[in-house]
C-alpha cells in the first residue's frame, strides 16, 4: 500500500474549518467537495491515458486521452456521496458504482447494504472514495469487493485517516494489489469509540444530518 499525504496550505486550511464543531452543513458539504478536487490531483496521477493525433490551428501533433476501459469512481455511502462530484468533476468519462456500508457502532465492523458494482473489473482502474478511513475495517471490505472483481489499481481517496486503520489496510492488502491511499492528514489515534482525534466527527451525519 502506497500511502499519500497532501502537504499543501489550502488543503490544510479548509480541513482546519471542516473540524470546527461550528461549521454547518452546507459549508461543510461545499469543503469536501473542495477537498477533493485538491485531493484528486494526486489521486489521478497515474490515470491511464494513450496517444491521440490532433489538429491545433497551427499543426497538428500528439495528444492524450483517456484510455478504455475508463475508470471506475466508487462512493462508499453515505459519507463518501459527498466526495463524489468532485472527483467526476475531473473524470468526467469515468463510470460511477456504487457501495453502500455501515459501520456497526458497536462491534465496529462493517456492514454492506447496497452494493451496485460491475461484476468484471479487471483492468479498471478503481477509484473508492469515503472521507473517514478510521479502524479500516469499511476500507478493507471495499478494497476487497474491487479485488474479487479483478481489479488490481485502487485508489482510495480519504480525508482523514488515523494510524491504527492504515495499518489494518496496509496488513490486509498484503501483496495482493497495488493499493494507493490518498489523504489530506493522518490524524493523531483513535479514541474508545473508534473515533478519529482530533478529527471532525461523523462525516455522515455532518453531511447529511443524524439518521
Ligand atoms: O474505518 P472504519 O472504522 O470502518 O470507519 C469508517 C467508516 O465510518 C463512517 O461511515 P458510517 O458507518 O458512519 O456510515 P455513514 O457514511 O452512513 O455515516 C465513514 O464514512 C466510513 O465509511
Ligand atoms: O471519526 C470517525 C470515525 C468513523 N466515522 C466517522 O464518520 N468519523
Ligand atoms: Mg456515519
Amino acid at each position: 500500500m502506497r500511502l499519500h499525504i497532501a502537504d499543501h496550505p489550502l488543503v490544510a486550511h479548509k480541513l482546519s474549518v471542516l473540524r470546527d464543531e461550528s461549521t454547518p452543513s452546507p459549508i461543510f458539504r461545499l469543503l469536501v467537495d473542495e477537498l477533493v478536487t485538491l485531493l484528486a490531483y494526486e489521486a489521478t496521477r497515474h490515470v491511464r491515458t494513450e496517444p491521440k493525433e490532433i489538429t491545433t490551428p497551427v499543426t497538428t501533433t500528439t495528444g492524450v486521452r483517456m484510455s478504455h476501459p475508463s475508470p471506475i469512481v466508487i462512493p462508499i455511502l453515505r459519507a463518501g456521496l459527498g466526495m463524489l462530484d468532485g472527483l467526476t468533476r475531473l473524470l468526467p468519462t469515468a463510470e460511477v458504482g456504487f457501495l453502500g456500508l455501515q459501520r456497526d457502532e458497536s462491534t465496529f465492523e462493517a456492514v454492506t447494504y447496497a452494493n451496485r458494482l460491475p461484476d468484471d473489473l479487471t483492468d479498471r482502474q478503481v477509484f473508492l472514495l469515503d472521507p473517514m478511513l478510521a479502524t479500516g475495517g469499511t476500507l478493507v471490505a471495499a478494497i476487497d469487493y474491487a479485488l474479487e472483481r479483478g481489479a488490481r489499481d485502487v485508489t482510495a481517496v480519504c480525508l482523514l485517516a488515523a494510524p491504527e486503520g492504515l495499518q489494518v489496510v496496509r496488513e490486509a492488502i498484503g501483496e495482493r494489489a497495488d493499493v494507493q491511499v490518498v489523504v489530506a492528514a493522518v490524524d493523531e489515534r483513535l479514541n474508545e469509540h473508534k473515533f478519529i482525534v482530533p478529527g471532525l466527527g461523523d462525516a455522515g451525519d455532518r453531511l447529511y444530518g443524524v439518521v
